[in-house]
């Protein structure tokens, strides 16, 4: 096959990839864009700040971040660190479009996603459409998967991504994953009021993380563990057994999986209608994922192998973990509702 290559083609290839994928917005444009922040644009509020809705003058939407109380930290400092994620890209990742610096306000510009996040279909406002079918979450499973493993083995830098959830997970018009919310933790002052507040996210904290209050890319793993396994059974991280106790995720899935009642494990809103294996394959590297001790988790890259396993041979190995069997030592799970209520009982 010959392969023809325009000179004018090529230069005009060479000139769009030293364009910068990224902008400065004045604060005017966002003020015209979001009808001055107006509460109809609200989108809903992080630990960061307030989303807004946004349309730019050339109809396309957007979402704004408005990040609260901009410490005394150098000017400089906001625009180097959002330009290093700005450079991040990865189509499953939502990339930064721009941001605005003026004044007190720091704002930070995305491309806006119209299905939301991953928590509104699962427990939220859409979550009685069934939007999501299997070949979706096994597409969400496996691309944000992706996402993570891109931060933390193949970004430079390397991005420990700290708050790993499904209200991070974005839907795309395609119902495309797009991860988000990575590389705050650098942006924003630590003043230990954004770590507290994680107290919400308990049911995603690894144990050392509870413990330590640091994050790590075992961390991660550990929480996406997590998230796999809510993809799945539409259930939440954590759920209340009585007054005073939650149970963990994983506490309720494990003794399924010895039992191998994987219909039982299921999202019950997809009416049976899934693919067995792959539904195997998600819980099984949930599992593996969420484990107490962080040196017996996979790596993401690993995570991003095991839920593409297509061999009999592969899947046996996996399977065959005494993680699995009910003889463990119960340690993907002990504790886990007493450290749910010890942090809680804490804060
Ligand atoms: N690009 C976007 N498109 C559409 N909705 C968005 C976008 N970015 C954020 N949102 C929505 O805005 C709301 C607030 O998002 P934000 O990221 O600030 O907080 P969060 O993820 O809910 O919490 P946290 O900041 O603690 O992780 C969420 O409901 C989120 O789904």
């Amino acid at each position: 096959m010959l392969i023809w290559f325009d000179v004018t083609t090529l230069h005009r290839q060479k000139k769009v990839k030293t364009e910068p994928s990224w902008r400065i917005f004045s604060l005017k444009e966002l003020h015209a864009a979001t009808n001055s922040f107006n509460y109809d644009n609200k989108l809903g509020e992080g630990r960061f700040g307030s989303v807004y809705w946004g349309q730019l003058w050339d109809g396309s939407q957007i979402a704004v971040k408005r990040l609260k109380a901009w410490s005394s930290r150098e000017e400089i400092d906001f625009a180097v660190e959002v330009e290093i994620l700005a450079r991040i890209r990865h189509k499953n990742l939502l990339s930064v479009r721009g941001y605005c610096a003026e004044g007190q306000e720091r704002l930070i510009v995305y491309d806006y996603m119209p299905n939301l996040s991953l928590v509104s279909h699962l427990h939220g406002q859409h979550s009685s459409e069934s939007l999501l079918d299997w070949t979706r979450r096994m597409n969400i499973a496996v691309s944000s998967a992706q996402a993570i493993a891109y931060l933390h083995h193949f970004a430079t830098p390397r991005i420990v991504h700290g708050d790993v959830r499904a209200s991070n997970v974005l839907l795309d018009s395609e119902f495309e994953a797009r991860v988000t919310d990575f590389g705050y933790d650098k942006l924003m002052p630590d003043d230990g009021a954004n770590k507290s507040t994680k107290g919400n996210n308990i049911g995603y904290l690894s144990p050392e993380c509870i413990e330590s209050g640091k994050e790590s890319d075992m961390g991660d793993v550990y929480s996406f563990g997590v998230l796999l396994l809510e993809l799945v059974t539409g259930k939440r991280p954590t759920e209340r057994v009585n007054l005073t106790t939650k149970r963990g995720i994983t506490e309720w899935v494990l003794p399924l999986v010895y039992e191998r009642k994987f219909g039982e494990i299921v999202d019950q809103r997809l009416n049976g209608k899934y693919v067995e294996e792959e539904l195997k394959r998600i819980v099984l590297v949930g599992l593996m994922c969420a484990q107490r001790e962080s040196e017996k988790r996979p790596t993401m890259s690993e995570v991003v192998e095991m839920l593409m396993i297509e061999s009999k041979e592969k899947m046996a190995q996996l399977e065959a973990n005494p993680l699995f069997n009910g003889n463990n030592d119960g340690e993907v799970i002990d504790e886990s509702s007493e450290i749910i209520s010890e942090v809680r009982d804490h804060q």
